[in-house]
């Protein structure tokens, strides 16, 4: 589902100064799997989803998303996979179904299936009760449920979710655990996300890539990670691998 191949992305600041900001990275994810990518402010993780995501193309390398090439087939990628960001995707003043529709219009579905799919996702994502609210009224975690929707109006096999549990309370952290998992029962999608909240990746992914200055530091699963450097939780893998701590983030 992504195949990324010595991604690398330089920036070339205005006094001719060069940041490496991706040093060549490779790994692959398989349709159906979540897998968690990981590494401390700076290490080059919204770089590398912004180059899967086609917003930035890359200097080096290649990589392809859902079997689109990011730099031939820019279109393509980014038609087959569903990207939510850190800002909110939906508008304040409009009801949740029916940001959800029209979304659904603007990827070319008709009045009918735009209907159907609304009504699909506002139940896998918990909404229904929220159908008929005003997107402004939201609490934190209502909206980034509803994000998370829009993310998926188009059917995307594969999606990226770049810290998607910042800012929100553990009640809420652990409700879009479940409902992260949830898409992949239902609709069968493959997730990669960012995460801050070790614990989070630990009880989510099946998979953990950590990044550190631009490489690929470690790549398994979180319980393989923990016993090659026989530590107990994430935090202390993270810690031993990249020297730092994530845990007051
Ligand atoms: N547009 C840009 N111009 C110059 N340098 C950049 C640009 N975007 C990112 N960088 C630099 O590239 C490096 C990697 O940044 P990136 O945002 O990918 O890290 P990150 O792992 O997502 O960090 P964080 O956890 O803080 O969000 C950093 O040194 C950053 O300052």
């Amino acid at each position: 589902m992504i195949s990324a191949r010595n991604l690398t992305k330089r920036f070339r600041l205005r006094r001719g100064e060069v940041v490496e900001a991706v040093r060549g990275i490779s790994f692959d994810v398989h349709a159906g799997e979540l897998v968690a990518f990981l590494g401390p402010n700076g290490a080059g993780k919204s770089t590398t989803l912004r180059m899967l995501t086609t917003l930035v193309p890359p200097s080096e390398g290649t990589a392809t998303v859902a079997g689109h090439d990011i730099r031939q087939d820019p279109a393509g990628a980014r038609r087959a996979i569903g990207y939510i960001g850190q800002g909110h995707g939906a508008g304040d003043y409009f009801r949740v179904r029916d940001e959800l529709v029209t979304q659904g219009r603007l990827y070319g579905q008709t009045r009918k299936q735009a209907r159907t799919r609304a009504d699909e996702l506002l139940t896998v994502l918990d909404l229904e009760p929220l159908a008929k609210r005003t997107v402004s009224t939201l609490s934190g975690g209502q909206r980034r449920r509803l994000d998370i929707a829009i993310g998926l109006v188009h059917r995307p096999p594969l999606l990226f979710l770049d810290e998607p549990s910042t800012g929100l309370d553990p009640q809420n952290r652990a409700n879009l655990a479940e409902v992260i998992r949830r898409l992949r029962s239902e609709f069968a999608t493959t997730v990669f996300l960012t995460t801050h909240y070790l614990p989070e990746a630990d009880a989510l992914a099946e998979r953990v890539i950590v990044i550190d200055h631009g490489r690929v530091i470690a790549d398994d699963e979180p319980a393989r990670l923990k016993e090659q450097t026989a530590k107990d939780s994430l935090d202390d893998v993270f810690l031993e691998l990249t020297g730092r701590s994530l845990r007051n983030d």
